[in-house]
């Protein structure tokens, strides 16, 4: 079974992936990390120079195409269940999981901005604002996975049993 983790910048994914990953014994799956070594730029250099439109058109191919193990935890990019097919696409090919958090949550977590092309330069009053527009944007998507939790406070004990209880 593949558990795919979605959801807002900062919300978690990469860090509850690798301790569900540890829980259940089985490999973990950055693909935001997949597309960086693969293209061998990061994402903020690919953002420079491709724009956005061609990075979301590799996200949803690198989704799509990755020889994923029969059992693994997948970490997504924040976008990626907003474009294309992607989420029902995740949904027909997996658990998907919806680590939510509050507006101020994640700008409490959304350290090194500068990395993050979407929230270069921004001061936390213009970042609070950023998050709860896109949010609105977002979550008709993001609403739309199996599981949802909120993932402020939620240790990986937590997250296993809300995913066993829905689907394992
Ligand atoms: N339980 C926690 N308490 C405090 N900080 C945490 C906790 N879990 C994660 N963080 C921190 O919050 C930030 C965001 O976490 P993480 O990188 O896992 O999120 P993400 O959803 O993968 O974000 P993105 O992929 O957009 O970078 C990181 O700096 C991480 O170290
Ligand atoms: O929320 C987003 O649109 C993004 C989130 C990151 O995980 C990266 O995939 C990229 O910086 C875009
Ligand atoms: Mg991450």
């Amino acid at each position: 079974m593949i558990i795919f983790l979605v959801g807002f910048m900062g919300c978690g994914k990469s860090t509850k992936a690798k301790q569900l990953a540890h829980r259940l014994d089985c490999p973990v799956i950055d693909l935001d990390a997949v597309m960086v070594e693969r293209e061998g730029q990061s994402i903020a250099d690919y953002f420079a120079t491709h724009g956005e439109a061609a990075f979301r058109e590799l996200e949803s191919q690198t989704l799509k195409t990755y020889a994923y193990p029969e059992t693994c935890i997948v970490a997504t990019g924040g976008g990626l269940p907003c474009f294309f097919d992607n989420i029902d696409w995740m949904n027909a090919h997996g658990i998907t999981v919806y680590l939510q958090m509050t507006p101020p949550q994640l700008v409490s977590r959304l350290h090194n901005r500068e990395k993050r092309p979407l929230l270069k330069g921004m001061d936390d009053e213009q970042l609070l604002e950023f998050i709860i527009k896109k949010l609105d944007e977002r979550n008709p998507f993001y609403n739309q996975a199996k599981v949802i939790v909120n993932s402020f406070d939620l240790d990986a004990e937590r997250l296993e049993e809300a995913i066993r209880l829905q689907n394992l």
